[in-house]
């Protein structure tokens, strides 16, 4: 059996708000809500990934803060090894920094109302207890 995907998670939080976007129609799980993130290039390390993939998918520069949670999951597509990283944006940024379509910041508590993969549920559930 192939090990899973290394797949690395941006939870980018800024002022009770979380960023988050819509998967596109033609990738696996369209039309679903997502964090930013995406696979690991072969030697990075899932924190920098976060960091990269950030980057690349919204435009924000972000820090890593800290480790939330690793989900192993299998879908149709395959097997994924989420690793969630909680991230800040740069000091230089306002609160709240406007990122690219399609990623919009979304109120903590109505985080629960969207439709997200469900390797999401435990770090859904660990944002809605902070
Ligand atoms: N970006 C992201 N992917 C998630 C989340 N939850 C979740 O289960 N996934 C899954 C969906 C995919 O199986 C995998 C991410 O792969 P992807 O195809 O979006 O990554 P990528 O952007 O590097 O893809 P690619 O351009 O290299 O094809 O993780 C999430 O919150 N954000």
């Amino acid at each position: 059996m192939s090990s899973p995907t290394k797949v690395a998670i941006a939870v980018v939080e800024s002022v009770g708000h979380v960023l988050v976007g819509t998967r596109a129609a033609d990738v696996p799980l369209p039309g679903m809500a997502e964090f930013p993130g995406g696979k690991c290039h072969p030697d990075e390390t899932p924190r920098s990934c976060a960091v990269r993939e950030c980057r690349e998918e919204t435009g924000l520069m972000v820090t890593p803060r800290d480790h939330l949670a690793t989900a192993t999951h299998t879908y149709d597509h395959g097997t994924v090894e989420l690793h969630f990283w909680r991230c800040h944006l740069t000091p230089d940024l306002p609160d709240l920094a406007s990122a690219a379509k399609p990623f919009r910041w979304v109120k903590i508590e109505d985080l629960s109302a969207l439709n997200f993969p469900e390797a999401n549920a435990e770090v859904l559930s660990m944002l809605a207890g902070s």
